[in-house]
């Protein structure tokens, strides 16, 4: 027999009743305590929301993508202040061990870059400069653990052919498009509808050109380092942008997420574990390794080492797999530096 409280007894706190008013908010930007939210409903002309934090969210971080619940002046009228006072669970969390900062403790945290994306576009350019698989590579491993889909987006086709990054990943089924300045976007825009897209890159692979062909309104600086935005602290934040309307479609056109201020993305968070599954073309040979296998390249009977020997995964891979695993390695350390009293 179960034996179950009335609901009369349940504690009316619980509910929260002060906060079933709160209306769903979504944050595109975040800036200095300022949190920029839209209405679910609302279209591209409608005003933004401008909110803070509730002091009852605790240390919880609200980052670009978290879906929210919003209390107080939701009009966005000039000067009106809502309040964030709910913070929906995360569909997923791209996350960063911040190593282009390491003057700081806090630079070298792991941090939250994104709530809630679907996918991760990573931007990488043909020539000019020329593509670096290192990058690519950690960005894969980052959207696997993130439980993102990547999508790799090869600009500059203009200037260079993409066999020689595309025969790099033949193992993988790891979707591509090319960008050249004349392309239709057509194929691009469908593969971002209805979906919320990081894009990273590094400098001068063409990023703020794409967005701005992709989102004209939002006149992102091309062929400057790092100077977007009204101000000097806007400049590094996560942004996300409203697609236009597909033409002839009423679906969403989904939402792509400028990320001026990630250069890449250190992985002292992810395990060793984790890191392998940005490899999947590594994966099923790992079932061979004996108990307890680093995978190193000093590691004895790697079953690696005979894995892309056979044939069957491309040896640079595997070298870009070692590398991520040292260096990931070398993160971690850093990070118990910035510890005075480490303890791993
Ligand atoms: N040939 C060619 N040049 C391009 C293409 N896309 C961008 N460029 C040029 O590449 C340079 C860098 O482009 P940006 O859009 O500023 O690159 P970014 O990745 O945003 O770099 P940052 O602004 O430094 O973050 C600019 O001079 C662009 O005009 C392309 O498809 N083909
Ligand atoms: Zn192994």
């Amino acid at each position: 027999m179960r034996v179950r409280p009335g609901r009369s007894s349940r504690p009316r706190t619980r509910t929260r009743p002060q906060h079933a008013d709160a209306v769903d908010g979504f944050v595109v930007a975040v800036d200095r305590g300022r949190y920029t939210c839209v209405l679910p409903d609302d279209g591209p002309d409608d005003p933004v929301v401008t909110a803070m934090r509730a002091r009852e969210l605790g240390r919880r971080s609200v980052v670009v993508g978290d879906r929210v619940g919003l209390v107080g002046d939701t009009t966005g009228a000039d000067g009106a202040l809502a309040r964030i006072v709910r913070i929906d669970e995360r569909r997923s969390v791209l996350r960063r061990t911040a190593d282009d900062d390491e003057t700081t403790p806090e630079g070298r945290l792991e941090r939250v870059v994104v709530a809630n994306a679907d996918q991760l576009v990573i931007v990488s350019s043909l020539s000019d400069p020329p593509p670096r698989t290192g990058f690519i590579d950690r960005c894969l491993v980052a959207a696997y653990d993130a439980d993102v889909e990547p999508l790799l987006c090869l600009t500059k086709a203009d200037l260079a052919g993409p066999e020689a990054v595309l025969g790099y990943y033949a193992e993988l089924d790891l979707p591509h498009v090319l960008v050249r300045p004349d392309s239709d976007l057509t194929g691009l825009r469908a593969l971002l509808a209805g979906r919320i897209s990081v894009m990273v890159g590094h400098s001068g692979v063409g990023k703020s050109t794409l967005v701005n062909r992709l989102v004209p309104a939002a006149d992102r600086a091309v062929g400057t380092v790092s100077a977007i935005g009204r101000g000097r602290h806007t400049s590094t934040s996560a942004v996300a942008l409203r697609l236009p309307p597909v033409p002839d479609a009423d679906t969403d056109p989904g939402w792509i997420v400028d990320t001026p201020g990630v250069r890449s993305f250190g992985l002292a968070h992810v395990s060793a574990e984790s890191l392998l599954h940005g490899f999947p073309d590594l994966v099923e040979a790992t079932a061979d390794c004996p108990a307890n296998c680093e995978h190193t390249a000093d590691q004895e009977n790697c079953a690696l080492d005979a894995w892309v020997a056979a044939g069957k995964a491309d040896p640079r891979r595997l070298a870009s797999y070692r590398r991520l695993l040292a260096s990931r390695a070398g993160e971690t350390d850093v990070r118990t530096e910035a510890d005075p009293h480490g303890t791993a």
